[in-house]
């Protein structure tokens, strides 16, 4: 059994449009999205121990070990399969934005669950692990799906998704937006009109088209002005919008010279890069390789 895997993938998500369509009675929104998968990630190295301890090896600032959704992750994956026995140290090498939209911890989750079933030899489905991932936060089971989705439900409920093989420029505004502060909003509409997945155009036309909206956008702009002044100065190369609860902003293109032209011209006050479409979640041809 090989009882290292260094460097696995944790790539980070756009939300393509994302509609509130209605409430559940436990305060959980029920969405529509298109979830796109770009390969920008966060890195995780894992080891098995054979002291049954899960331990972070890593300090993450604002975030505790205990709290980590990694460490919950492993900790659910060993209870579930009913092996207290198991152990691992792992190491979380984060490049993504806290509080971005971008789904970095969720995406952290996920791989810790891939990876650790995998180095664990606990032979969960990944029906199970999805399911692990949604008592974690309602983006992890995405992660797990393995390709761009159309997601419903509270976005655990996944259709795959063709899409554009675009390349992406997003900028962080240099805020960081707590997902519960917007869907508590007072201000957020939560009645958007259902669509259907064979409405979302296909991948050839999706980068000129502006199709739906992120309803969450509104009220993220009124909490921060920087994510309204990231969306207009965007706006001037092409649609842009913002991904998930915020708070970065995002816009397509077709070429990676016209993602660099714009990077060129960035605000000094913001990060800003750019990331290549993927079609398919890195972490399955890692682990096969
Ligand atoms: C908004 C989205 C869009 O992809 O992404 P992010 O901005 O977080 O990346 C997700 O729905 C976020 O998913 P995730 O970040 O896993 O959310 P959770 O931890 O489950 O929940 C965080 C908070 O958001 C609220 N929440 C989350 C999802 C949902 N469908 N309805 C909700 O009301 C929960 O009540 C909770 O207070
Ligand atoms: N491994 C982790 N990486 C990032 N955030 C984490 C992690 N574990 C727990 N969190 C908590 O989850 C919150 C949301 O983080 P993240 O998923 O990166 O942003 P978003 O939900 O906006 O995409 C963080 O502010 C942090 O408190």
């Amino acid at each position: 059994m090989t009882a290292i895997l260094n460097a696995c993938p944790a790539p980070a998500k756009l939300n393509l449009f994302l509609h509130v369509t209605g409430r559940r009675p436990d305060g959980y929104h029920l969405l529509q999205s298109a979830f796109q998968l770009i390969d920008r990630c966060d890195t995780l190295d894992f080891a098995v121990r054979d002291d049954g301890q899960i331990v972070r090896t890593n300090d993450i600032p604002g975030v505790p070990a205990e709290s980590d959704l990694v460490v919950r992750a492993a900790r659910l994956l060993r209870e579930t399969a009913g092996r207290p026995e198991l152990g691992a140290s792992i190491t979380v090498n984060k490049i993504l934005p806290m509080g971005g939209g971008l789904g970095g911890g969720s995406s952290d989750a996920a791989t810790t669950l891939v990876a650790l079933n995998h180095l664990w030899q606990t032979g969960l489905k990944r029906q199970e692990l999805m399911d692990i991932g949604l008592k974690l936060g309602a983006d992890v089971p995405f992660f797990i799906f393995g390709r761009n989705a159309f997601a419903e439900g509270v976005g655990e409920a996944l259709s795959p998704l063709e899409t554009a093989d675009c390349w992406y420029v997003v900028i962080e505004p240099g805020v960081s937006v707590p997902t519960s502060i917007i869907f508590s909003s007072k201000r957020l509409t939560r009645d958007t009109e259902a669509v259907r997945i064979t409405d979302f155009p296909d991948a050839t036309k999706q980068i000129a088209s502006s199709f739906g909206k992120n309803d969450l956008e509104m009220v993220a702009t009124e909490h921060f002005p920087e994510i309204a002044e990231a969306v207009e100065w965007l706006s001037r190369f092409g649609n842009a919008r913002m991904t998930g609860s915020g708070a970065c902003v995002f816009s397509a293109f077709e070429h990676e010279h016209q993602a660099d032209e714009v990077l060129k011209q960035l605000p000094s006050r913001w990060i800003g890069w750019k990331a290549k479409a993927m079609q398919e979640h890195p972490l399955a041809r890692f682990l096969k390789s």
